[in-house]
């Protein structure tokens, strides 16, 4: 049973008979094709506003890219210190703005709060020729912590940015997930709340291999296409990531998908709050545990065959995702009272 990343988890069965209905005949290349043409009036719908999509194959690459677009090779990008364009993008977001600098923010729980933000960039050097030009806040909605931000905290850092003259990148690889824990609408928490661009993640919630990036600054998107086409991500045979990306969206499957992981992770955190010597680092809100175990029970568990991964010290990451089953949950929960 592998509790270690959402990642790990197969295709949805409507989006694998998606992809393999869209194998048909031939279709215009690089994009321009029904599949990749739909995507921008299905997502316009359901953001609720006109917006412009790109489909990329990874969220490094939506992220790279997307803060490629608000950067200049001399400018900062502002993310929380445990972002995953800080920790675990190996220096992309660096490469694609041309050698600009991620400023790390410290948070509770994963989160940016505004009023830190604000003092940062009021001391950040904006026009003196010594220091990198703030030019984006990057925040992940849900957090690599496993916390949800809410549309209140959004629109606060997002007046802190537009105060700034700054722009907002949202890194939402799981995004469904956070819609599915605030039971809000997608618009609530993007372009109403201030964000300019999402990396709208598809892979771990159910996709093969598809992510959107959606512009709300309609602005912004004109010199998106060259960026993604010099890095290797403009797909020829771009319909099969579309495809994906239009069943992903189809009959709220997304939404379906992100209400079962986060339902698992709920489960199972309840399950473990009995455990003696249990301690949650942070609040389950989305579909990601981070839980202190004593170490011998991190030990015994493995030994029993399940895979998870050690975040530090005693500390475990367990992410449920679309297809988990309860009967998996029961029985790691069982397997950690065994040996507590
Ligand atoms: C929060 C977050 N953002 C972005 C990514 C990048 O996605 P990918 O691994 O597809 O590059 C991940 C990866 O799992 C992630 O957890
Ligand atoms: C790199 C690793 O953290 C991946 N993003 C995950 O969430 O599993």
């Amino acid at each position: 049973m592998n509790f270690c990343s959402d990642n790990a988890t197969g295709v949805s069965p409507e989006i694998m008979a998606a992809t393999a209905a869209a194998n048909c005949g031939a279709v215009m290349s690089y994009g321009d094709d029904e599949y990749t043409q739909r995507l921008q009036v299905k997502f316009s719908d359901l953001f609720e506003t006109s917006v412009t999509v790109f489909p990329v194959a990874t969220g490094s690459a939506a992220n790279a890219l997307a803060l490629a677009v608000v950067t200049p090779p001399y400018g900062a990008v502002y993310c929380h210190a445990e972002s995953h364009i800080n920790l675990d993008e190996c220096g992309a977001p660096e490469f694609f703005t041309g050698g600009a600098k991620l400023v790390t923010v410290t948070g509770n729980h994963g989160k940016i709060e505004a009023e830190t933000l604000g003092k940062i960039l009021d001391r950040a050097g904006a026009g003196v020729v010594h220091h990198v030009q703030p030019a984006a806040v990057s925040i992940t909605q849900a957090t690599e912590a496993g916390t949800v931000y809410n549309p209140a905290e959004i629109s606060h850092i997002s007046e802190v940015v537009r105060s700034h003259n700054l722009h907002l990148h949202m890194d939402g690889a799981r995004f469904a997930n956070a819609v599915a824990s605030l039971g809000c609408s997608p618009a609530d928490i993007t372009w109403r709340a201030g964000v300019d661009i999402l990396s709208f993640g598809a892979t771990k919630n159910g996709a093969m291999a598809a992510e959107a990036v959606v512009f709300f600054n309609q602005e912004l998107a004109k010199t998106f296409p060259f960026y993604r086409k010099r890095s290797g991500h403009l797909f020829s045979k771009m319909r099969f990531l579309s495809a994906q990306l239009e069943a992903y969206i189809t009959d709220d499957l997304w939404l379906k998908n992100a209400v079962h992981a986060n339902n698992m992770a709920a489960r199972l955190a309840a399950g473990l709050a009995g455990v003696e010597g249990a301690k949650f680092c942070h609040q389950v809100e989305a579909n990601e545990i981070f839980i202190q175990l004593p170490e011998s029970v991190i030990t015994a568990v493995l030994a029993e065959g399940f895979l998870f991964y050690r975040w530090d010290e005693c500390t475990v990451r367990l992410v449920t995702a679309f297809n988990t089953l309860e009967a998996d949950v029961i029985a790691f929960v069982e397997a950690v009272k065994r040996h507590q």
